[in-house]
């Protein structure tokens, strides 16, 4: 098997939205795919309407082909502090036309109000890896360790793109999609997540990489000199993080995994307006030393196609440039 996924982009890239279709007959969610987690979980007749702001719903009792887990719930708290809790389902889950037929699809019957007020998520896809999953009290595996066995190659690969449409691919690695070769790091997935490291300018960096986290997280020390070359950049604690003004000339960033050296143009680096002013901008890159650890969220994966790779006993992450 392999399959194609076109992934959206909402604004700003702030996060890019996934068609999947679950049950018989299909219904058709857009998921946030998070290798920074490990439920698929979904908007549903069992969320309730006062936290349903325009999401799809599963209904599972539309489904010929669901089935509810007796006994089993599930409850995930993201390190942004959104969090939701609920039920658990089995039904056919097809992405990109890669299908299996008895995935844990897990029924919101609680959401925090951050997903309440994201009116076009319908719910999370996690492909990090299945320690990670809450489902109590037998855990579940997520959809690419389900259909791992099937693929042609045990792979997912990941091409997001700035300001436009990227794809996800299962079980095929599509050599049109990148220049040059793809270099291989070693992962730790010790602590459940794609954990790699890069060197950022001498700095060698140790972080996940996230499609489910907007920006790139840093050490202070190589955010903080990244941002001395801009103009009038400050880190302001009222805004969040590190601001600058909106025509500033930011420079290109690179790390480099391995003998890859992605480069992540100035551009991407400035994400968005911080205020209605529309002068003040707020930084892509920002420090990680209030999170904990170091994330290579989309800024940077969107500079890159990144293969997640578990064609060997130790699963791998590929870099290339595109
Ligand atoms: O909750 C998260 C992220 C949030 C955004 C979406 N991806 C997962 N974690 C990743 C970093 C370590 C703590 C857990």
């Amino acid at each position: 098997d392999s399959g194609s996924a076109k992934t959206t982009p909402e604004q700003y890239d702030i996060q890019y939205l996934t068609p999947v279709e679950i049950g018989t007959p299909a219904q058709t969610l857009n998921l946030d795919f998070d290798s920074g987690s490990s439920d698929l979980w979904v908007f549903s007749t069992d969320t309730p309407s006062s936290s349903v702001n325009g999401q799809t719903q599963y209904d599972p009792s539309s489904s010929s082909s669901s089935e509810e887990v007796s006994g089993a719930s599930w409850s995930i708290s993201y390190g942004d502090g959104s969090s939701s809790s609920g039920s658990v389902y089995h039904d056919v889950v097809n992405v990109g036309g890669v299908s299996f037929d008895s995935q844990a699809v897990e029924s919101a019957s609680k959401v925090s109000d951050q997903f309440a007020q994201d009116s076009n998520n319908d719910g999370l896809l996690g492909l990090a890896f299945s320690t990670l999953n809450t489902v109590t009290p037998t855990s579940e595996k997520t959809f690419f360790d389900n259909i791992i066995d099937n693929l042609d190659v045990a792979a997912w690969t990941a091409d997001l793109k700035y300001h436009e449409a990227g794809t996800y691919d299962f079980g095929v690695i599509d050599d049109s999609k990148y220049t040059g070769d793809i270099s291989y790091v070693d992962v730790d997935d010790s602590q459940g997540f794609w954990s790699f490291t890069a060197d950022i300018d001498g700095t060698s960096v140790e972080g996940i990489a996230d499609t489910g986290t907007t920006l790139a997280l840093f050490p202070d020390d190589v955010v903080s000199a990244y941002y001395k070359q801009v103009d009038g950049a400050e880190e302001d604690s009222q805004q969040g993080g590190y601001v600058f003004p909106c025509d500033a000339d930011l420079p290109d960033l690179t790390f480099s995994p391995g003998d890859a050296k992605i480069t992540i143009p100035g551009e991407y680096i400035n994400y968005a307006p911080a205020d209605e002013s529309g002068s003040t901008c707020f930084g892509g890159i920002q420090s990680s030393a209030d999170v904990g650890i170091n994330i290579y969220g989309d800024i940077a994966l969107k500079a890159a196609f990144v293969v997640f790779d578990q064609t060997t006993s130790s699963p791998r992450l590929g870099w290339a440039s595109k």
